[in-house]
């Protein structure tokens, strides 16, 4: 059956910053959450990020996720219900358990028409003492149409868009793509030895919302990583990410130091440090003096 142009809905998380109106407006659609049957957002993708416009008897309110904290999205259909599971999908989105599935999954819910459009964003909150980044998710609901394949395609619409804006490329009908990989140096051994796990249960899920893929090396003695960036053609990452303390980034520059051509492997590829050692003191340097907030995540 197909829905009004209304028949949309998002669910969403505050965020405190404003991106200003006057911005170009890629895309705008109107939806209303199931819950509060009488809120009405125009959710707008502009070249700032999303703006979400609640308009209730004539008073607007407006919330923003900035394009600087969104990472990714993801096209989804919704998940084949089991014998005894609620029967209503929109009351398990508004409860923010929507079960959602890939759309080449066998588990597909072929009697929902509907393409979802997850977001991922990462909001900077700030309170007295500390900041932290918190992960926020927005869900568009496409349901316009009587055809999962229309629907999805509004939903492939926006989610190109947002991957255009994320990449800096014009914005166009096709996926910008990056064919070139992150390399990932890990030292298994710094700080409390904890690097292998705290990448793969904090950094691998966030890498895989941004679509982002990787060849990941875990260092296996003293000056590995140095002698891999020395050796290795290094044009063919589009970066290199160290995974430890200030010794695998130190290892690394040496190794970039070293090679004939260092100037322009240090010009074309760029280098990034994810703090797991035990000081993390160079880390901590760096986003000083470039006014960033450093997050040292635990393991929980
Ligand atoms: N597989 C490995 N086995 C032993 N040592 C390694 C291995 N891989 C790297 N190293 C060495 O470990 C040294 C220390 O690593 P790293 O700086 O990453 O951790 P940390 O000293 O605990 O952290 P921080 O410098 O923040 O205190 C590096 O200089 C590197 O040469």
């Amino acid at each position: 059956m197909a829905e009004p142009k209304l028949g949309k809905d998002v669910s969403l998380s505050k965020t405190d910053d404003n991106p200003d109106s006057k911005d170009h407006v890629y895309l705008e659609e109107t939806f209303y959450i199931l819950t509060k049957k009488k809120s009405v957002f125009r959710v707008r993708l502009t070249s700032k990020g999303l703006s979400l416009i609640k308009d209730t008897d004539g008073y607007s309110k407006e919330q923003a996720i900035l394009l600087r904290d969104i990472i990714g999205s993801k096209c989804m259909r919704s998940k084949r219900r089991r014998a005894g599971a609620g029967s209503c999908v929109c009351s398990s989105l508004a409860g923010h358990h929507l079960k959602v599935v890939d759309e080449n999954s066998g588990d597909l819910d072929e009697s929902d028409i509907s393409a979802y459009l997850y977001i991922y964003a990462y909001v900077l909150k700030r309170s007295r003492r500390t900041q932290k980044r918190e992960r926020t998710t927005i869900t568009l609901r496409f349901r316009s149409y009587d055809r999962y394949e229309d629907n999805n395609r509004e939903a492939q619409k926006w989610r190109t868009t947002i991957k255009c804006l994320l990449a800096d490329s014009p914005v166009s009908y096709t996926l910008p793509h990056n064919d070139k990989k992150l390399l990932i140096l890990l030292n298994p051994k710094s700080g409390p030895g904890k690097a292998r796990e705290l990448f793969q249960t904090k950094v691998a899920p966030i890498l895989q919302e941004a679509e982002a893929s990787y060849d990941l090396h875990v260092t296996k003695y003293a000056k590995y990583a140095r002698e891999f960036v020395r050796t290795r053609n290094v044009y063919s990452w589009r970066g290199i990410v160290a995974v430890g303390g200030d010794g695998v980034l130190f290892e690394i520059l040496n190794g970039m130091f070293e090679r004939l051509d260092w100037q322009q492997a240090l010009e074309e590829v760029p280098l990034a440090i994810l703090p797991c050692g035990s000081g993390n003191g160079l880390a901590r340097t760096i986003c000083h003096h470039y006014k960033l907030v450093l997050i040292i995540s635990k393991l929980s």
